[in-house]
């Protein structure tokens, strides 16, 4: 167990959810400080705050047994181990679902058609409890990577993996037969650490929060004059209605709002010729309601 002052943070140290993550933590203003490459713990601008850089398979037992506090990884990769940890929040990244595919050509309609075969699968854990409430019997074959080669290889007769773009299953001529859970990045927990660094914790989920509100959202900044607001307030959106304010000695106001990036292309043409100018777009790093 870390102590008592310190939040010890578990993250990838590599793998497709690692960038992601190292951008959440910028932006959340958790600035780590590494000081070499390839190094497995690291400080962070937080002095209560450290890191521990560890594959996102072993995550969850890292903070069930309590070596980290908290840590971030795909529900996938609790539910493989089975740890017995808080899912805490949804970082809304790292989208995937782990499927049961079977070649084209296969006859199998249903998991029930698999009894007695064979499936190849970086996910055993999630495999016996699944086929089990299925009642099938089947045998597993436990692969470390590129599952999809096992039935064109005749090494399985089915698989269960991650699929997110569904292009490594099309491409090796796999057809989905069940979903069997879909899986986000989310931030986990300790259970004791909850209870006795709650604050912390608390205060850390709300910087990662106000990154997730702040995504694909930016801030319009305009002045118009009086006689044009009307024009220009029906335009904007916003999150609960621009901000007006009077510019000192000028017939003018200057208009704030927060809009959605994908709506500023179109919306900036519309407020030129409703009037607008100096209109400014900038990014939104963290929003906290
Ligand atoms: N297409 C995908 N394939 C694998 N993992 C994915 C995919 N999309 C999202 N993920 C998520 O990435 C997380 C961690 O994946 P992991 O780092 O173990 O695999 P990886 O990034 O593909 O690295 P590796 O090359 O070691 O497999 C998992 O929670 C998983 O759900
Ligand atoms: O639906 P797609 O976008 O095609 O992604 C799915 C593929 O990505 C993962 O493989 P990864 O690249 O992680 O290699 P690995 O199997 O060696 O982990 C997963 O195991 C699938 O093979
Ligand atoms: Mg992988």
């Amino acid at each position: 167990m870390s102590s008592s002052s310190k939040i010890r943070l578990a993250i990838p140290n590599k793998g497709r959810i690692a960038e992601p993550i190292n951008d959440l933590m910028d932006r959340s203003g958790i600035h780590i400080q590494m000081s070499a490459s390839r190094q497995l713990i690291a400080k962070t601008v937080d002095p209560q705050i450290e890191v521990l850089f560890v594959r996102p398979i072993d995550i969850p037992e890292y903070v069930a047994k309590g070596v980290a506090d908290i840590g971030i990884t795909g529900v996938d990769m609790v539910a493989e181990r089975g740890s017995d940890v808080s899912v805490m929040l949804d970082l809304k990244f790292g989208s995937a679902r782990l499927v049961l595919a079977v070649p084209e050509k296969s006859p199998v309609q249903s998991v029930e058609d698999l009894s007695g075969l064979r499936i190849a699968t970086e996910f055993p854990g999630i495999c016996r409890r699944y086929f089990a409430d299925a009642g099938v019997d089947v045998t597993l074959i436990e692969v470390s990577g590129a599952c999809e080669a096992a039935p064109q290889l005749g090494v399985a007769d089915a698989i269960v993996d991650l699929t997110s773009s569904g292009t490594t299953l099309e491409i090796n001529k796999l057809r989905i037969v069940d979903e069997i859970i879909s899986s986000t990045t989310n931030v986990i927990a300790n259970h004791e650490s909850l209870a006795t660094k709650h604050e912390k914790i608390e205060e850390i989920l709300l910087a990662f929060e106000s990154v997730i509100a702040a995504k694909g959202q930016c801030y319009l900044m305009l002045n118009v004059d009086k006689s044009r607001l009307d024009d220009v307030r029906s335009l904007i959106p916003g999150l609960g209605g621009p901000t007006i304010m009077d510019i000192a000695g000028s017939g003018a106001v200057a208009v704030h709002a927060v809009v959605p990036h994908v709506r500023v292309y179109q919306l900036i043409n519309q407020l030129k010729h409703a009037g607008a100018r100096d209109v400014l777009v900038l990014d939104i790093t963290r929003m906290v309601r």
